[in-house]
This record gives C-alpha cells, structure tokens and sequence, in this order.
C-alpha cells in the first residue's frame, strides 16, 4: 500500500493536501492555505500539508483540554490496551510510512522502516513500563522526620499536567513524535503535535493510526504548518501545560518565552569521540563510520568531531578513509548510506564549514563534492580550534579530526563546547576510560562505542546548551506528570506492634 492510500486515504483532500486533525477528524484550514514540502532529493514539491492558523490552534487545545478531563478518568490498563493496539497498527503499516520517510527527508529506505518499527515498540514498551511506575505511589509515615510522632501517613500517587505539547524534529519526525506522545498519553494528559514541516506527512500517517487505534476524539491532535508561522503561538499559548521539544536552537528560544510549565528538551550536539593511543582502530574506524556518517550525519547523537591522540592519528585517520571510499553515496530508495541533506539551505550551511576550513588549512582527505543538496562524506584531517567546524554541529555528512597530544586536550576541547549531549571515548584501558567519562561535561558517555540514544528505555539528556530534563521512556513519562500527595491525619500517634501483638492489647 503507498503513502495516502487505503486507509490513509481519509487524510488526503483529493491527492492534493494533506489534512491537519483535530477532535478526532481529518481537516482542511479555513483558509485554503497550504505548505509545500520539497523532497530533498528531487528538489521538487512531493507533498502539501494545511497551514492552520491561530484560530485553529485554538479550537484544538480546547478540544485537547476538554478531552483531557475523561482521560485522566480512564483505567491505567485501558489506555496501556490502546497504546498496544497503536503500535501494533503503526508497525502493520510500517511500508507507507517509511515511504513518507524517504520522500520528505531522504532517510535511506532500510532505515525508514527500522524507524517505524523501533517507534511501535516504543509505544508498547510504554504502554508497559506506564503501567508498572504509574500504579505505584509512595506511602510516608511522619515519625521518621525529627520531632515528630506517627500520626500523620502521606500518600503519593502521580498525576497527569493536562495538555503536552510535543514538537519533534524532522530527523526522526515519526521515533521522536511517539516518544513523547506514548509518555503523555499513558500518564494521563492528552496531546497537540505540531510536526517538523519536512517529516509532516510521515506524522500525519502514524497519527492516523492512533486514530485507527480507537482513541478518544480530541485526546491526540496534529497542527501543521510552519514553525515560523505557528511555534511561537502554541509554545506561548496558556493552554499548554507541558512542551516537549527535540530540535535546535529554537529551543533555547522557546524556554525563554514558555509559561510556568515544566519543559523537556532535546537540542544539538556536539559529540566528541576521544580515541587514545592503546584503542583497537579497527573498532573506532568502524564506529566513526556508523557514528558520523549513518543518515549522512543529521542525528543529534553523531560523531561530531574525533579527537585522536597523534601518536594513532594517522593509521586511524587511514583507515577511516578506507571505509569512507566504501560508501554508496545517492539516492535514499537505492538505499544509498549517504543520501540528500534535508534541505537546499542546509546543505548552503555545511559548505560554509567546508569553505572555511579550507581556507584555514584543514587536510581534505577526499575531494569535496556535492550535487544539489546531495554532499559527499568527507573528512576533514588537521582541524584546529580556530575553525568553525571544531565548534559548530554541520548536521551533514563531514567530520573533522583534531589531533591532541594528551587526554586532557581532549577533555578540555569536549568541554570548552557549548553543548553537552554525548561523547565517546575508546581505549581498552577502562580504569581510564571511568576517569575519562566522568570528565567528560556531556549527558551520556559511551566507552567503546558511538554515540547513541537508542535502545529507547535508556536515559537520554544533554548538559549545557544540549537540554533540560531527561528523555527515556520512564524519565519521559516521570516528566509527564505531577506528584500529589493526600496527608491522613490521626488523633493520635498509632504504631504496629509486629507478630507478637495481640489484638486484646489495643
Ligand atoms: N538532542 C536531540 O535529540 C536532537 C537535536 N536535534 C537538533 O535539531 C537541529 C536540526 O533539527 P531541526 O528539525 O532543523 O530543528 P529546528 O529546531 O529547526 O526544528 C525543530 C522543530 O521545531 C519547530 N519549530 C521551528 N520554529 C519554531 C518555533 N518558533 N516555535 C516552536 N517550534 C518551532 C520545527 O518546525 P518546522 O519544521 O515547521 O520549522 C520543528 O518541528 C540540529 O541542531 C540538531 O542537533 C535534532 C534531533 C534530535
Ligand atoms: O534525534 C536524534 O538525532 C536522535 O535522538 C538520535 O537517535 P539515535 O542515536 O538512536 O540515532
């Protein structure tokens, strides 16, 4: 079945727009307008999706709102059962979503689907773990605080913060869309999704399947539209009790304008990969391949820059090339390991980085090409800190080698970084590697192998300019609710005498 047929006829408007939805229908805006959505690999519009207006938004956060309120009320085991039925809908039709995937962002086509999948089983996995930690509280008792005697028991239980707001990115528009939207929805809140543009239809398709699950109308909603347009309007708007983000720098702008309201965002990376003289190279070469160029580097968790020890440098820097040459570089049906970059203006951003190394000095260990918004890997030897490309995150397929003459320049390049997210270090030492990591000013380290988020139940945080709060399936859902407490206060101080009381002596 393709993409916008069969069931997924119903959010096409003819084989025109895509419809936004809102209270458990498939809509057209109001205003006919539309946004175009340029296929990175022709260059040339592959879908439209509705350009809902403020108006619309509104109407769907009341509807969110008021479909919250019966939520919040149905049984734990209930909303786990709809949350399986989902994924298991998403992963029956896992081929016309990666579909919407290789079209809108050119992820390769074997990729696509693992993402679909991998997202239904995030679904289940949280359907499973809400109900374990959400049907558990806390029961205090007051005598274990100084002065006090037994007479007062708290009770804790977790409760929902009403309406999310989930903004995923475009690079994993359909993984990281139902990372937040599983967690809110088992913990008792309901939903507003505002899709990345370039990843939108691939939303629109798994949200068709929550539908096709059965949820109630209003709990989970999908705005389009461009997040120039729109993103300030739902992240300021009173409605909301919750935003969970995953993007760029458009983060760190929406936690200076966001209301009272618990935040958790996912933001860029900077990941560092520390390689020391006693490291196997065959491993760290295969690793900087998977790190830095799977999805031609456009994931926040990539190998951002290798800071290899010199004494090493050269026979990794060899071998990675290598491995470089094996590349197939082309478009994302054949499955090509690096693909289009997801956008003409991105693609303008990573040369930039090329540019400016080049005229720095830094070695090219390939010949720099690129083909619309189709660049080849490249890696990029001898950079020095005074290159834009030491600092900056390209989001593209080209990595930067700089040399260090000891473990702490490598320490203090990885932490002289605005950003925090993740890092790596090889070595079979692991006393060092301990030392090293524990240096190391990121959310996650990895020994001995490449940065990455998955598997999705980990904990998944940046320090610094990388985030706020932790992702993961049960920190995802911790976060997506509030503690409330109910104190019983009695007249008296009351103990139990253990198993060898008798009832005569109370
Ligand atoms: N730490 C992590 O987990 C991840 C971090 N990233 C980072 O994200 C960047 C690339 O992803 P990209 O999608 O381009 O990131 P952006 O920050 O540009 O966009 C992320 C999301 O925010 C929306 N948006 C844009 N403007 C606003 C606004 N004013 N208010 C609210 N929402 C808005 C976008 O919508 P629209 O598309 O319509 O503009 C999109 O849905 C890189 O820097 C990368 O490091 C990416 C993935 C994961
Ligand atoms: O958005 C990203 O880039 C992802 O969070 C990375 O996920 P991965 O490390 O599992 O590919």
């Amino acid at each position: 079945m393709a993409a916008g047929t069969g069931v997924f006829a119903e959010i096409l408007d003819g084989d025109e727009v895509y419809k936004y939805y809102h209270d458990g229908e498939w809509k057209k805006a109001a205003s006919g307008k539309s946004v175009a959505i340029i296929n990175p690999t022709t260059r040339k519009t592959q879908y439209r999706v509705q350009a809902c207006s403020q108006e619309e938004v509104n109407k769907v956060m009341e509807s969110a709102k008021s479909a919250q309120k019966a939520w919040a009320k149905t049984p734990l085991w209930k909303r786990a059962e709809l949350l399986h039925k989902a994924a298991a809908i998403l992963k029956e039709h896992k081929f016309p979503i990666a579909e919407c995937l290789v079209k809108e962002i050119a992820k390769p086509a074997k990729d696509a689907v693992t993402e679909v999948v991998r997202s239904g089983d995030l679904v289940s996995y949280t359907a499973e773990e809400g109900v374990r930690i959400l049907g558990e509280g806390k029961f205090l008792m007051s005598d274990s605080f100084p002065g006090n005697e037994r007479t007062k028991y708290c009770l804790t239980s977790k409760i929902p913060l009403g309406v999310v707001l989930a903004i995923p990115p475009f690079n994993y528009p359909v993984n990281l869309a139902v990372s937040k939207i599983g967690p809110a929805l088992i913990a008792g809140n309901s939903l507003v999704l505002k899709p990345p543009t370039q990843g939108a239809v691939s939303c629109l398709h798994m949200v068709h399947c929550f539908h096709l699950a059965g949820f109630p109308k209003g709990l989970i909603n999908c705005v389009t539209g461009k997040g120039s347009e729109i993103g300030d309007f739902l992240t300021m708007h009173p409605g909301v009790n919750c935003i969970s983000f995953t993007g760029g720098d458009t983060g760190i702008a929406i936690s200076k304008k966001a209301g009272m309201i618990p935040l958790q965002m996912e933001l860029g990376g900077k990941d560092a990969c520390i390689v020391l003289e006693d490291a196997d190279l065959d491993l760290v070469a295969a690793n900087i391949i998977k790190g830095g160029f799977s999805y031609s580097g456009q994931r926040c968790t990539a190998i951002k820059v290798v800071l290899a020890m010199e004494s090493v440098a050269d026979s990794l820097v060899e071998k990675v090339k290598a491995r470089v040459a094996k590349l197939r570089i082309g478009p994302p049906e054949d499955d090509c390991d690096i693909t289009p970059v997801v956008t003409e203006s991105s693609a303008n951003f990573i040369e930039g980085l090329v540019m400016d190394a080049k005229e720095k000095g830094a070695t090219f260990c390939q010949e720099y090409k690129r083909e619309g918004n189709l660049i080849w890997p490249l890696l990029l030897d001898n950079v020095r800190p005074d290159m834009r490309i030491a600092w900056e995150e390209p989001f593209g397929p080209v990595l930067p080698v700089i040399r260090i003459n000891s473990v702490e320049e490598g320490i203090h390049h990885c932490n002289a970084s605005n950003f925090g997210l993740q890092g790596c270090v090889f070595t079979k030492d692991i006393n060092k590697a301990m030392l090293i990591s524990d240096a190391m000013e990121t959310g996650t380290v990895q020994i001995n192998s490449a940065p990455a988020r998955g598997p999705d139940h980990f904990p998944f945080q940046g320090l610094k300019d990388s985030g706020i709060g932790s992702q993961g399936i049960t920190n995802s859902i911790n976060m997506m609710i509030k503690v409330k407490t109910t104190v019983i206060n009695l007249p008296s101080p009351s103990y139990t005498m253990g198993g060898s009381s008798h009832t005569s002596k109370l």
